[in-house]
C-alpha cells in the first residue's frame, strides 16, 4: 500500500513541530507539504529543520497549491484558520485531521457539513490514553449516577488560549450523556463569591494555566465518604501527534464522513 502523504498546517507551532517529527520518523506516512501563516518565521525553512531532521519539504504559506501534493491535511492551528483550510480541502478533495479546539457550535456544524464531501477526523484529543479515559468516564458515570457530584479539573501551559480545554469539555459531554443530561444546561464554568450550596445536577469545570504543563485532566466523582478521580496526564505532545497519524492512515480509501478518535481506535 502507498504511504499516506501528509500536509501539516501550523508547522512552526508546538503541535506542528511535533507532527513534522512524527511524520518524518513514521511508517506508512510521508511528509508532502508543510505550511504556516504568512510572516511566520517558519516560512521558507526546510520543514525538517523544525524538528532537527532531514527533509526536502519547504514550509510555505500557499495551502491551496500545496494540497496537490498530499492526501491528508493535519491541522492544529486556530478555529478561524482551520475553517479556511477546511474549505480549501473540500474544494481539492483532500481529507483532514482536525485537532484544533475552541470552536463554536456553528463552526462544528460547518465541519460536519464539509465531511459530507471529504473524510474528516475531528477530535479534541488524539492521545490513545485520553480516548480510553472517555470510555472509563462513560462507565463510571453510569454506575455512580446518583449521590456523586461531578467536577472536571484541567491544567495546561501558560500559552493556551481557550478554556476549558476541548478535552475537558468532551469529558463533560461524555459524563452528561451517560447521565441523560445536556451539558449546555448543567455546566458550571468556575465559581466565585457566595455561590450557595452545590446543585447536584450540575457538572463543574475548573481551569489551571501555568508554565509548561502539557495537559492534565481529572474528573472527580465526589460522594459522601468516598471520592473517585479519573486522571490523564500528558508529559509530551508526541501521543497527540502519533494519534493524528493514526487518524490520517485511517482515512485511506474513505471518500467522506465525520469521525473522531473513538472511530479511529475502534472504541465506538
Ligand atoms: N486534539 C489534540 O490532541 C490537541 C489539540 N491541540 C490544539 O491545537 C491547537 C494548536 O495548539 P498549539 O500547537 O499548542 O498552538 P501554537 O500556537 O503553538 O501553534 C499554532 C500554529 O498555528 C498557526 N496559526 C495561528 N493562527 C492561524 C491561522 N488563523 N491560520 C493558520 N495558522 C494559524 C500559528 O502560527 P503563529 O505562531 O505564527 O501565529 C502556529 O504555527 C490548539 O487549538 C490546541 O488546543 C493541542 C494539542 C493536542
Ligand atoms: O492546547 C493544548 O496544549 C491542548 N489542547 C487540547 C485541548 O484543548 O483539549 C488537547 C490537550 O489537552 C493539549
Amino acid at each position: 500500500m502507498n504511504a499516506t502523504r501528509i500536509g501539516i498546517v501550523g508547522a512552526g507551532g508546538r503541535m506542528g513541530r511535533m507532527l513534522v517529527e512524527a511524520t518524518l520518523k513514521g511508517e506508512g506516512v510521508v511528509l508532502g507539504a508543510a505550511f504556516d501563516v504568512p510572516g511566520s518565521p517558519a516560512i521558507g525553512k526546510n520543514a525538517g529543520e523544525l524538528a532537527g531532521l532531514a527533509s526536502d519539504v519547504v514550509v510555505t504559506d500557499d495551502v491551496a497549491a500545496g494540497l496537490k501534493h498530499i492526501d491528508v491535511l493535519i491541522d492544529f492551528t486556530r478555529p478561524q484558520g482551520t475553517l479556511a483550510h477546511l474549505e480549501l480541502c473540500r474544494q481539492a478533495g483532500v481529507g483532514m485531521v482536525i485537532g484544533t479546539t475552541g470552536f463554536e457550535a456553528d463552526d462544528k456544524a460547518t465541519i460536519a457539513e464539509a465531511a459530507k464531501d471529504i473524510p474528516v477526523v475531528f477530535a479534541p484529543n488524539m492521545a490513545v490514553g485520553v480516548n480510553v479515559v472517555f470510555k472509563l468516564l462513560d462507565m463510571a458515570a453510569r454506575i455512580m449516577n446518583q449521590g456523586y457530584d461531578i467536577e472536571v479539573v484541567e491544567a495546561h501551559h501558560r500559552m493556551k488560549i481557550d478554556a476549558p480545554s476541548g478535552t475537558a469539555l468532551r469529558m463533560g459531554e461524555v459524563v452528561a450523556a451517560a447521565l441523560g443530561r445536556d451539558l449546555e444546561e448543567c455546566a458550571i464554568y468556575g465559581r466565585e463569591g457566595v455561590t450557595g450550596e452545590r446543585d447536584p445536577s450540575t457538572i463543574g469545570f475548573a481551569t489551571v494555566r501555568g508554565g509548561d504543563i502539557v495537559g492534565d485532566h481529572t474528573v472527580m466523582f465526589c460522594g459522601i465518604g468516598e471520592r473517585v478521580e479519573i486522571t490523564h496526564k500528558a508529559s509530551s505532545r508526541m501521543p497527540y501527534a502519533l494519534g493524528s497519524l493514526r487518524a490520517a492512515r485511517f482515512m485511506a480509501g474513505r471518500k467522506n464522513g465525520l469521525f473522531d478518535m473513538q472511530d479511529v481506535l475502534g472504541l465506538r
